[in-house]
């Protein structure tokens, strides 16, 4: 399975429906290169644009919808379209939309954990409630996004769902790269799962983005890296990796929390 990573670049001076054309070109540029195609989290406004997020938010048919159900037709790849601001019952959310190769919606999610602790998207954002996963022809992917990546809990649930394969778009900041590298690497070891985490290059909102969008196969090797700036992230994974690795190293049946009662000491007497 032929993987494309589109890390685009967030410039504030590019206006939004233009970096939406020109995302929608870069999916289509990758027909017959790619069977799977990632575009990062909130990349229509950027991921530290708060002040933009009510102003640029859309109904999930809305324009982002469009551009990509048509991209993901027309280059005739699965496509993780990334996130936009979704406005939904007075409420918005950082959703995710992934399509089929032909162009029907096959998945949305709601990021759940929110970040920017009392500011930011933590308190102009609802949070999601629901895990999700997709079937692809030969691989389950489970998705989550950027600060996502910090609570394992989710991506055990997503295995737990029949994750193989975990998308995590992301608008990551450049100050924190060693804590995106570690903690992809760190749900692929122990999840036993590819990782696909596609970032965003450029600086808006006075934030510099890590870019380095990567790809760990599920022993937790970097099968590719990109550097800082807007790149494609090209990767081939194999489907059958991730039951190799949990039949010959099958750590994930030696869990005892969340699956059974955990066994207790006898009480001292
Ligand atoms: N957009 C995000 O979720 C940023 C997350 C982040 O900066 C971090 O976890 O660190």
């Amino acid at each position: 399975m032929r993987a494309s990573l589109i890390q685009i670049a967030v410039d504030p001076d590019e206006p939004v429906a233009e970096r939406r054309a020109r995302a929608a070109r870069l999916v289509r540029e990758e027909r017959g290169a790619a069977d799977l195609v990632v575009l990062p989290e909130l990349w229509p406004v950027g991921a530290f644009a708060a002040d933009l997020f009510a102003a640029e938010s859309e109904p999930l048919h809305g324009p982002t919808y469009e551009a990509m159900a048509a991209a993901a037709r027309d280059a005739e790849v699965w496509l993780h379209a990334g996130s936009f601001v979704e406005a939904a019952g007075g409420s918005l959310y950082n959703t995710s939309l992934v399509f089929s190769p032909d162009g029907e919606l096959a998945a949305s999610y709601r990021k759940i954990h929110r970040f920017g602790f009392d500011q930011g998207e933590a308190v102009l954002m609802a949070a999601g409630e629901d895990l999700v996963t997709v079937d692809l022809p030969r691989l389950t992917v489970g998705v989550g996004t950027c600060y996502d990546l910090r609570f394992p809990e989710l991506f055990r649930g997503l295995v737990d769902a029949g994750a193989q394969a975990f998308v995590v778009p992301a608008g990551w900041p450049a100050r924190r790269l060693g804590h995106w590298t570690l903690l992809a690497r760190a749900r692929a070891v122990e999840n036993q799962a590819y990782v696909l985490a596609c970032g965003t290059a450029g600086t808006h909102a006075g934030v510099e983005q890590a870019g380095h969008s990567l790809v760990v196969d599920p022993w937790g090797e970097v099968l590719a890296e990109a550097g800082p700036g807007e790149e494609v992230l090209r990767v081939v994974l194999d489907p059958s990796k991730p039951a190799e690795i949990r039949e010959q190293f099958p750590a994930l049946k030696d869990r005892l929390l969340g699956i059974a009662a955990p066994r207790r000491p006898h009480p001292s007497r």
